[in-house]
């Protein structure tokens, strides 16, 4: 066992594992996933593309994609004792918890459960990522106190993922642009979320406990959290002008404003945010209202002339998600639908090439003295 003793509060830039799943390259200002840059990515491929990069470590041919699509679609089903489990939950559970129990509760119903080889844990994966949409989407509905939504086999992954939050088939435009942001969440490297499922992979538990753990990771307002939390912001203000006052009061208080700040990223706009800013753009000119975009401009202006920190990417998905028509409790369970694609590679890659987390402390308690 090595010890060092240097303690870094958050582990920041702290080394944590070995990965060839991305890298948040800051010097060249890239996002390198499998060897690709994440904003490239977005401009020519789709979610599932980045499905196919992430857990078959390439991007997919024409007949690799069909058949990509085909497995998911056929796994849409969710086992009908997880809706009788979510009915159970009182009706003012966040999403985010209720995905967290349905997640869990899905664990008891794969026969292989123990069985970590690489193929076993994929087909999980995919089986996992096919299942999420209807899973996020109806236990929000459920909640609601409505009926789930069945799946549409001859929509798109996510035209259908969308289709079931709102009851109705998205446009074009709607369907790129929650796509987009699906592609974009997708994977980030080493945030909480992903730190978590890797921790617990790491004493080979199995992947449904690493990803309901990191459920709860993602839920905070400082991680996937922040999300919802903007749009609130944002609906607390009807102008620029409203919006600027209220960070300013945000700033004089010593919070914190949703959106912005990245550990990563802190002196720069994170390069999702500049994407999705874009996204913002075209819904407004769809529906000929800019004023989403004018307070997020003004909150962005104020911010770097304030103190100098920048969106993160939740801050512009925030006011795209509530042009798509995405109810506000359903922006973090959203994002995790994609990160799903990142969290299972990671799980998959802890379990291929392990080593137990377990690290050392700082003990800052009493010096030992013997019980009298
Ligand atoms: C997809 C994602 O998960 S992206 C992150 C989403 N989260 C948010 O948007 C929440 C708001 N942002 C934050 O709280 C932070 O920027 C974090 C959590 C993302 C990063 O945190 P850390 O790397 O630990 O930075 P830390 O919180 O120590 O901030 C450093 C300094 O910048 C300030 N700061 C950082 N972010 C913000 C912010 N959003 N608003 C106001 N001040 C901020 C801090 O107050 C601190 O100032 P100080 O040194 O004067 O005390
Ligand atoms: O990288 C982080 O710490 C948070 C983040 O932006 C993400 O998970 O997408």
């Amino acid at each position: 066992m090595q010890t060092t003793n240097k303690f870094v509060p958050g582990l920041d830039g702290v080394v944590a594992s070995e990965t060839a799943i991305s890298l948040l390259d800051t010097k060249e200002e890239k996002i390198i996933i499998r060897g690709y840059e994440l904003i490239e990515l977005s401009r020519e491929n789709d979610f599932l593309d980045m499905v196919h990069l992430l857990l078959e470590n390439s991007l997919p041919t024409a007949e690799e994609k069909e058949k990509l699509d085909k497995k998911l679609k056929d796994n849409y089903g969710l086992p009908k004792e997880i809706y009788d489990i979510l009915k159970l939950l009182p009706k003012d559970t966040h999403p985010m918890d209720g995905l967290r129990t349905g997640l869990s509760s899905l664990g008891g119903f794969d026969k292989d459960l123990l069985d970590f080889s690489t193929e076993v844990n994929k087909d999980r994966a995919y089986d996992l990522l096919a299942k999420l949409p209807a899973l996020i989407v109806n236990s929000y509905h459920i909640l609601n106190g409505d009926e789930p939504i069945e799946p549409r086999q001859d929509l798109s992954y996510g035209a259908n993922f969308l289709y079931m939050v709102t009851g109705r088939v998205p446009s074009k435009l709607e369907e790129e642009i929650f796509d987009r942001a699906l592609l974009l969440y997708s994977e980030h490297e080493m945030p909480n979320s992903t730190f978590t499922a890797r921790v617990i992979a790491s004493t080979m538990s199995d992947l449904y406990g690493a990803l309901t753990g990191a459920v709860a990771s993602l839920k905070g307002y400082l991680h996937g959290g922040a999300n919802e939390a903007v749009m609130h912001d944002l609906l607390k203000a009807d102008s620029a002008s409203e919006f600027e006052e209220l960070i300013m009061n945000k700033l004089r208080n010593k919070e914190k404003v949703m959106g912005f700040g990245h550990r990563v990223y802190m002196k720069k706009m994170d390069p999702r945010a500049l994407v999705m800013k874009d996204a913002l753009k075209q819904l407004c000119e769809a529906k000929g209202d800019y004023k989403l975009l004018e307070m997020c401009e003004a909150g962005e202006k104020v911010m770097e002339r304030e103190i100098g920190i920048y969106p993160n990417l939740d801050y512009y998905v925030a006011p795209c998600y509530w042009l798509l028509d995405i109810p506000i409790p359903l922006y973090t369970p959203i994002f995790y639908g994609s990160r799903a694609s990142g969290l299972t590679a990671h799980v998959i890659e802890q379990h291929d090439n392990n080593r137990l987390f377990r690290p050392r402390v700082k003990y800052t308690g009493e010096q030992y003295s013997p019980i009298k």
